[in-house]
């Protein structure tokens, strides 16, 4: 099987409500889609989202690079030399971590397709259905209280709320939804490095007391400041999950060998792909990390390929793969089913896709 094309493309899904966090407000969703054909036909499908507040990534540079540096290495090759294309995705150029998600994804899609095996099954098969949270965007601790409601009637039982802008009501927008939602509810936070460390320990803390019962605390503090993500680990009440400051294996590592965090959250838009990923949960495994997936503001393709490995590995605890069920029309053909909450991964050979809605892609060419 010889990589013969590989085609890009742009899709827009629209998202029910404005998602809003410490770090941007977003009203669509906007990914690159990746198409690897081959000369027997099998088609492997990748996407990936510009968030470039986080990757640094944005749609002109993931465009780019696939273009430019990562199509090149690809091209003319035969599936079978497969470690070494998973190489060259990462070897093309540094950084870019979503242009190489979409075409690291794309090949364990026809590495399926070629042994007729679905990747989940290949890379473990732990189990066949996973149960996600939803996000609740930051916003006035009413307008939190009605969405955290207007989620539980949709069968959400864990919501991600998001805090950090004006930190000085982050407790009473927690205070907010806990009263709104009940105590059977698990709510877990993520400030998207909003707070400094001594003021995330002193809000934590001033929930736990409240009685506010906060699972865990994601990204507290800048990515970049590792002591401070180990200060607020030592110091609060609260169990700390590292997101942005981990986006390789090697930055995995680093939070697990220094106790700078309880937890890591593996997002294939942060380390590259399926084969970083591996990397990563397998470094979990061995210093004994839970991990969380997690996912970008994107839709089906990509959370798919997330879904593949949550189900594939069981050091994988938490889910947060609300993307397709944050957006109000799904244009993908295929892949897992989203049911709210309640994800089946598709026991199709490779990922499952079959495509697109006609006309929802504007294809490069
Ligand atoms: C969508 C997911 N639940 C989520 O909250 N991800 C964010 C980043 C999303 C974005 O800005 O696209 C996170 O975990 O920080
Ligand atoms: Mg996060």
């Amino acid at each position: 099987m010889k990589i013969t094309q590989v085609r890009l493309g742009r899709i827009s899904t629209p998202l029910r409500v404005p998602f809003k966090t410490a770090l941007r407000t977003v009203n669509s969703v906007e990914d690159v889609i990746v198409e690897l054909h081959t000369d027997t036909g099998a088609v492997g499908y990748g996407e990936a989202p510009p968030t470039g507040v986080i990757t640094g990534d944005t749609t002109g540079a993931i465009l780019g690079a696939i273009q430019d540096h990562i199509a090149p290495a690809l091209l003319g090759r035969d599936l079978d030399e497969f470690e070494d294309l998973t190489a060259a995705v990462q070897k093309a150029l540094v950084h870019n971590t979503s242009a190489k998600a979409a075409v690291d994804m794309a090949l364990w899609d026809l590495l399926g397709q070629k042994y007729s095996a679905p990747v989940y099954r290949m890379l473990g098969g732990a189990r066949k259905n996973i149960v996600t949270d939803i996000t609740i965007s930051v916003n006035p601790p009413e307008e939190m209280a009605r969405d955290a409601r207007t989620a539980v009637q949709r069968g959400y039982d864990c919501l991600k709320v998001k805090v950090g802008i004006d930190p000085e009501l982050d407790v009473a927008r927690l205070a907010a939804v806990r009263q709104a939602v009940g105590r059977d509810i698990k709510l877990r936070i993520d400030a998207n490095q909003a707070w400094n460390a001594k003021q995330a320990v002193r809000i934590l803390n001033q929930m736990q007391e409240k009685g506010l019962d906060i699972e865990f605390v994601e990204q507290p503090v800048p990515a970049a400041d590792l002591e401070g993500m180990q200060y607020v680990t030592r110091h609060a009440d609260v169990p700390v999950l590292a997101d942005e400051s981990v986006f390789s294996p090697a930055d995995a590592l680093r939070i697990m060998q220094t106790g700078a965090a309880d937890l890591v959250n593996i997002k294939l838009m942060k380390c590259g792909g399926i084969t970083n990923a591996l990397r990563i949960a397998a470094a979990a495994e061995v210093y004994g990390v839970e991990c969380m997936i997690g996912c970008m503001l994107e839709a089906k393709i990509s959370v798919n390929a997330a879904v593949e490995l949550a189900c594939a590995k069981k050091i994988i605890t938490k889910i947060d793969l609300d993307g397709p069920v944050l957006c109000s029309e799904d244009h993908i053909l295929g892949g897992a089913v989203f049911d709210e909450k309640n994800i089946t991964v598709s026991d199709a050979p490779g990922m499952g896709i079959q495509g697109f809605v006609p006309g929802k892609v504007s294809y490069l060419d």
